[in-house]
C-alpha cells in the first residue's frame, strides 16, 4: 500500500502482459520523442512528418500536440508558469504510458522550461530523445501561422513564449535541428534526421 502525491492507501497492480511482450509484438520499442521550440518553430509539422515517416516503415506512433492536448486534457490550464509546468507533467505521464504500450510517442509542445522538460526524461530513463528546434524568434514570428504574435505584439495576448514570457532553450539534448546558411531544412529532411537517429538507437526494431 503506498500514497503517492494527493492519492493514499493505492495498490500497483502488475498485468501479466508487459512491455516487452508488446514490444515484441510491435517490432519496436517504446520511447519519447520531445520536440520542444518556440511557437511557430516547426514542432507540429515535424511531429506529423516523423510520424508519417515511421508508418511508411511499418511503425506505429503516436503524436501527443500541445495545442491539441489543450481542447481535451489540458483545457482546464493556462500559459501561467504553474499551469505550463503541470501543463508538461501531465503531457510526461501520458507519454510515459504511450512508451509502456511500445508506441514511439511523439510529445510537440513549446515546454518552455528546462526542470519541466529534464523531470519528464527522469520518468524515461534511456528512452527520452529530446528535439530541439533551434529556430531564431524572427523566423518564428515573421511565419506567424496564427497570427498570435501579431497579437502579442499588439498586447492582446499576455505572458506570450519568446516575447514576454520566458524559453530556456535545452543546455544538451539528443537532437537540435536549425538552419543552414539561413536555410530551414524541409520537414522531410528533419524528420528522416529523427528518424535516422531511431534506428541507430535500435528503437525501430526487437528482432
Ligand atoms: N501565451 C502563450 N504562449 C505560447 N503559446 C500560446 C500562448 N497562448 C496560446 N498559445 C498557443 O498554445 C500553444 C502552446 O501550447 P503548449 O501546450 O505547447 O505550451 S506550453 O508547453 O505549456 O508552454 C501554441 O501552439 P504552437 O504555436 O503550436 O507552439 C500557441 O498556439
Ligand atoms: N521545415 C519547415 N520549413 C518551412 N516552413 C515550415 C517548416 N516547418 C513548419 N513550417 C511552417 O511554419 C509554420 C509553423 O509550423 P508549426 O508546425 O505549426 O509550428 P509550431 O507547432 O512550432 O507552432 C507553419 O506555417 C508551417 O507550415
Amino acid at each position: 500500500m503506498s500514497t503517492v502525491g494527493n492519492s493514499a492507501n493505492i495498490f500497483w497492480h502488475e498485468c501479466p502482459v508487459g512491455k516487452q511482450e508488446r514490444q515484441k509484438l510491435l517490432n519496436q520499442k517504446g520511447c519519447v520523442v520531445w520536440i520542444t521550440g518556440l511557437s511557430g518553430s516547426g514542432k507540429s509539422t515535424l511531429a506529423c512528418s516523423i510520424s508519417r515517416e515511421l508508418h511508411s516503415r511499418g511503425n506505429l506512433s503516436y503524436v501527443l500536440d500541445g495545442d491539441n492536448l489543450r481542447h481535451g486534457l489540458n483545457k482546464n490550464l493556462g500559459f501561467e508558469a504553474e499551469d505550463r509546468a503541470e501543463n508538461i507533467r501531465r503531457v510526461g505521464e501520458v507519454a510515459k504510458l504511450f512508451a509502456d504500450a511500445g508506441l514511439v510517442c511523439i510529445a510537440s509542445l513549446i515546454s518552455p522550461y528546462r526542470k519541466d522538460r529534464d523531470a519528464c526524461r527522469a520518468m524515461l530513463p534511456e528512452s527520452f530523445i529530446e528535439v530541439f528546434m533551434n529556430m531564431p524568434l524572427d523566423l518564428c514570428e515573421a511565419r506567424d501561422a496564427k497570427g498570435l504574435y501579431k497579437l502579442a505584439r499588439a498586447g492582446k495576448i499576455k505572458g506570450f513564449t519568446g516575447l514576454d514570457d520566458p524559453y530556456e532553450p535545452p543546455l544538451k539534448c539528443e537532437i537540435e535541428l536549425s538552419r543552414r546558411d539561413g536555410i530551414c531544412p524541409t520537414p522531410g529532411a528533419m524528420a528522416g534526421k529523427v528518424v535516422s537517429y531511431l534506428e541507430e538507437k535500435g528503437f525501430l526494431e526487437t528482432k
